[in-house]
């Protein structure tokens, strides 16, 4: 239930009875939420609950099987995920995509320059090629990896790694960002520098951001809403104290802390 005071009034993403079956199951139904630019909202729910369904749905990984999905008012409901992309909608894994073999720095200009498009004719090329370059030392620099820019990716600790996607994502300059469980794996001492470089591209540069997240205490000085999957609904989706504070979403979680 999204209560009146929390619809935003112009949506940049906007989702409406959407549903995805599989042989029968119905691993997301009905959910439908509105979320505004600059927003930051925050999807928790418990280990099959349909988040990461969820966000395949959004990024067009997968397609559903009812609603829609609508992005600057547009409808996306059957858009191709590189379309989605070119658009502004950018997403993690919650497994590492990063090429182990390449250097930190060539993972990211990787990215910038397939979005700066490859088959460019041959007077843009060398253009084109200094534009994925400088995108790729300032997406660096953004996620405090600029020294690292030489290192082989795969000698990179798992914090760091989750690091390099998000500079992997920057490269590619999107406005609506899915983040799926970027602190999974990531040891203790790497994630206040992480919730920092996850802030800073929210508050300081203004992109809206979705982030599947089981730690609360991580959400809470992050998220404006947050939303709550159960069995592949949406159960509630509203502000942090709210939803903490919800019979319902604490029943969900069996007495989980949230
Ligand atoms: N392609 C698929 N075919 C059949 N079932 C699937 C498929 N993808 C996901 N599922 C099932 O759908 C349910 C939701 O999975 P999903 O990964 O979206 O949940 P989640 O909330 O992200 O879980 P977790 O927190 O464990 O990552 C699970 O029961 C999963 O096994």
């Amino acid at each position: 239930m999204t209560t009146a005071e929390t619809v935003p009034a112009q949506p940049v993403l906007r989702v409406r009875g959407l549903g995805w079956a599989v042989g029968g199951a119905h691993i997301v139904s009905e959910v439908g939420f509105d979320v505004a630019e600059g927003e930051f909202v925050a999807v928790i729910g418990p280990n099959g609950a349909g988040k990461t369904s969820l966000f395949n749905l959004i990024s067009g990984l997968v397609r559903p099987t009812a609603g829609t999905i609508e992005l600057d008012q547009a409808d996306i409901t059957d858009t191709a995920p590189h379309r989605r992309a070119r658009r502004g909608l950018g997403r993690t894994f919650q497994s590492s995509s990063v090429f182990p073999a390449l250097t930190v720095a060539e993972n990211v200009r990787l990215a910038a320059a397939a979005h700066r498009g490859t088959c460019l004719r041959i007077w843009r090329k060398a253009e084109a090629d200094n534009e994925a370059w400088a995108a790729t030392a300032d997406a660096l620099q953004r996620v405090g990896l600029a020294g690292r820019a030489a290192e082989v990716a795969g000698s990179l600790s798992h914090g760091d790694k989750r690091k390099l996607e998000i500079a992997i994502l920057l490269a590619t300059d999107p406005r609506i960002i899915l983040l799926d469980e970027p602190m999974a794996g990531v040891g203790v001492a790497d994630v206040p520098a992480l919730t920092d470089v996850i802030r800073a591209v929210h508050r300081q540069e203004g992109r809206t951001v979705l982030m599947v997240e089981h730690h609360m205490d991580v959400l809470l000085g992050l998220a404006d809403r947050v939303a709550v999957m159960h069995h592949g609904s949406l159960l509630t989706i509203d502000v942090p104290e709210k939803v903490m504070a919800n019979p319902v979403v604490q029943d969900a979680y069996l007495g989980e802390a949230l």
